[in-house]
């Protein structure tokens, strides 16, 4: 299998290496040499502690020699299936997947990472809707077990069954859903760390006591400001506004203090700061 990633991001780097775990020949492109070179040292982080851990099959280098870094969408002529993992941006996105439709050869199947945007938009914007997809990763990929797979109105049957096979051969598990706003996960997941940006917003809270009541009293994992934080306040609000606009709903409407700290640059963990500070 020839598996593509375009963006070497935080999710295009994680897909990308869970393909080569998988022993998939990886191609992974992003715009510039210093993003694919931060996406090199996600991957070789990532890799070395799961070696130390005793949780790879292969050397961390093996796996590493199976992804090659390009600058160059021709390069992805010849693969099986693409994934998309660019910023959260319809028409970004679209004009990607308009080149991509035109380069890859004929039957390979194009795959977004978005969180939100309509499926059903992209797969027009490839001219290959019956093979174009939703495959949607959660972050960290290498640790988290879920891939959502979305259908769009015109995916194959076909094309389902061959990403959740490789879903499954990435040692992940796919559960399927149809293409509505946010789809499953971030439908729900969204307005909960809205309403907790909305909490600070408000006073209702100091933002440690937020993020200590929701991890200890509902065990979750984070809380919800650390994990918008680990998400990327950037994100966070391109998803709330699909989901304003998708649903018509004032209810999804993006805390304005959430507009404010993406406006401020305040990003989260990628930008150093966002609603705490990383080094
Ligand atoms: C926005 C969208 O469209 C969809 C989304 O993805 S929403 C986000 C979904 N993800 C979540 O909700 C994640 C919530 N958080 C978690 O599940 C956990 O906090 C976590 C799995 C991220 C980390 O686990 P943790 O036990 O809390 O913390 P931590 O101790 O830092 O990590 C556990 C181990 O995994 C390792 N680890 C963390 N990230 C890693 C990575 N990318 N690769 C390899 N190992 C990693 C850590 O080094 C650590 O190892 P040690 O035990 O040796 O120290
Ligand atoms: N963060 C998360 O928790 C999750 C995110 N996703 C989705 O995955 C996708 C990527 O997110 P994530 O990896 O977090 O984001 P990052 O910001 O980490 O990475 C985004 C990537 O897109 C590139 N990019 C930015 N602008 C453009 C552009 N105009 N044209 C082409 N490439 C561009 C970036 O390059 P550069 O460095 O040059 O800006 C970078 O490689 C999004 O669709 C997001 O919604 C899905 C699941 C979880």
């Amino acid at each position: 299998m020839k598996f593509g990633v375009i963006g070497a991001g935080q999710m295009g780097a994680g897909i990308a290496q869970v393909a080569a775990q998988a022993g998939f020949t990886v191609v992974l492109r992003d715009v510039e040499e210093r993003f694919l070179e931060r996406g090199r040292a996600t991957i070789q982080k990532s890799l070395g502690k799961l070696h130390e851990k005793g949780k790879l099959d292969a050397t961390p280098q093996a796996v590493l020699d199976r992804v090659h870094f390009t600058t160059r969408l021709e390069d992805f002529a010849e693969c099986d299936l693409t994934v998309e993992a660019i910023v959260e941006n319809e028409a970004v996105k679209q004009e990607l997947f308009g080149g991509l439709g035109r380069i890859v050869k004929t039957g390979g199947i194009l795959a977004s990472n978005t969180s939100s945007i309509p499926i059903t938009s992209l797969a027009t914007a490839s001219g290959r809707p019956e093979q174009f997809i939703g495959m949607h990763f959660m972050n960290p990929v290498p640790l988290m077990q879920l891939v959502e797979v979305i259908r769009g109105y015109r995916t194959s049957d076909e094309t389902a069954r061959l990403v959740e096979e490789t879903a499954r051969m990435m040692g992940k598990t796919p559960l399927s859903c149809n293409d509505f706003p946010g789809f499953v996960s971030n439908r729900i997941l969204m307005p909960m760390i809205n309403e907790a940006i909305q909490c600070v917003m408000e006073g209702v809270a100091e933002k440690e006591a937020i993020d200590g009541i929701m991890k200890m009293g509902m065990n979750h994992p984070m809380g919800p400001l650390t994990l918008a934080d680990f998400i990327g306040l950037d994100t966070c609000l391109a998803i709330m506004e699909v989901l304003h606009q998708g649903l018509g709903d004032d209810k999804y409407r993006p805390s304005p203090l959430l507009r404010k700290m993406v406006q401020a640059g305040l990003l989260g963990r990628k930008s150093g700061r966002g609603f705490y500070e990383y080094q």
